[in-house]
């Protein structure tokens, strides 16, 4: 279907994935929560129009950074995927491209987390633009309705499973004050645990969040750093944090699925491989579209 192929690097530049891997290694010794971030950065490039390194350009030269859009609050360590780049730089000039580092990283990332080692073509090649004013028609918000979401997954290919599947990456990482507290003032939300509302309204003091504040919660409070079904156990004991987490739950379209996974490791991690592959795949540039930049923040100048 796509014109992806593994190993796309093999003959242009041979060491291309290992230097991603060990790169990826490197950053998460020094900072953890880089391999957390590669992951997201997957969901916010590819489900934005193409797996094309859109998400990665910074406002500059007429274009708006997609980062500028409030779906992408919270988003952090972009300046490490320069790292990863400058690397591939200094071995193979102008040969790799950003959007597959944006691939590749989330793959490596998912095993630093203890997650499955997921098999990913290469070939993608980088946007010459960005796609900041449309973003909301793409990534959900924290409080949409379970069919909204499932609908804005379902346009890019994504099957109910694979999206339950895809929101287990809320098994790491953590949420700003700013998009809880809306399930804790100025009454708690009922289907949400009353110790653990207690527990999160401790994290989150008060209604009115400052969001330069760095108020938040960890995700899941008992595995943080481990990409595991810790996520739907949470779930079924009430103790999801976003709205939409908490549906899954609920809604009897998704939450099969979530007992499922909650109940076997093993099947989560077929299903987040699949679907995170789906995700990769999601309409890329290839062959002479789009370019492959030097730097990641900025289109090349022609
Ligand atoms: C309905 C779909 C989704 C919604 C509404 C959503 C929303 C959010 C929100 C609001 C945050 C917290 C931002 C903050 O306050 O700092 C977050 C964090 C995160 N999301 Fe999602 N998300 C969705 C799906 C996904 C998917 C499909 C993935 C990856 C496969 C993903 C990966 C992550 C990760 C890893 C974090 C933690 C980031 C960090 O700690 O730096 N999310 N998400
Ligand atoms: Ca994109
Ligand atoms: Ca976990």
């Amino acid at each position: 279907k796509s014109d992806l192929q593994l190993n796309y690097y093999t003959e242009s530049c041979p060491n291309a994935e290992e230097i991603i891997k060990q790169e990826v290694i490197k950053l998460y010794k020094e900072h953890g929560n880089t391999a957390v971030s590669w992951i997201r950065n997957l969901f916010h490039d590819c489900m934005v129009q193409s797996c094309d390194a859109s998400l990665l350009l910074e406002t500059a030269n007429g274009i708006e950074s997609e980062t500028t859009s409030q779906r992408s609050f919270g988003m952090r360590n972009f300046k490490y995927v320069n790292t990863i780049k400058q690397a591939l730089e200094t071995e193979c000039p102008l040969t790799v491209s950003c959007a597959d580092i944006v691939a590749l990283s989330a793959r490596d990332g998912v095993v630093m987390l203890g997650g499955p080692h997921i098999e990913m073509k290469t070939g993608r090649r980088d946007s010459n633009e960005s796609y900041a004013t449309v973003i909301e028609d793409f990534i959900p918000n924290h409080n949409d309705t379970m069919s909204l979401v499932l609908s804005r997954f379902q346009s890019i290919g994504i099957d109910v499973e694979a999206t339950v599947a895809l929101l287990g990456a809320h098994s790491v990482g953590r949420i700003h004050c700013v998009n809880i507290v809306n399930r804790l003032y100025p009454t708690v939300d009922p289907t949400l645990d009353p110790e653990y509302a207690e527990y999160l309204k401790g994290r989150c003091p008060s209604p009115d969040t400052d969001p330069k504040a760095v108020q938040y919660a960890r995700n899941d409070r008992i595995t943080p750093m481990v990409l595991d079904n810790m996520y739907y156990k949470n779930l079924l004991s009430h103790k999801g944090l976003l709205l939409v987490d908490q549906q899954l739950a609920s809604d009897p379209t998704t939450s099969p699925f979530v007992e499922k996974m909650a109940s076997d490791n093993g099947y989560f991690q077929d299903q987040f491989s699949r679907a995170l592959v789906l995700l990769s795949e999601n309409n890329p540039l290839t062959g002479d579209q789009g370019e492959i930049r030097k730097d990641c923040r900025y289109i090349n100048n022609n």
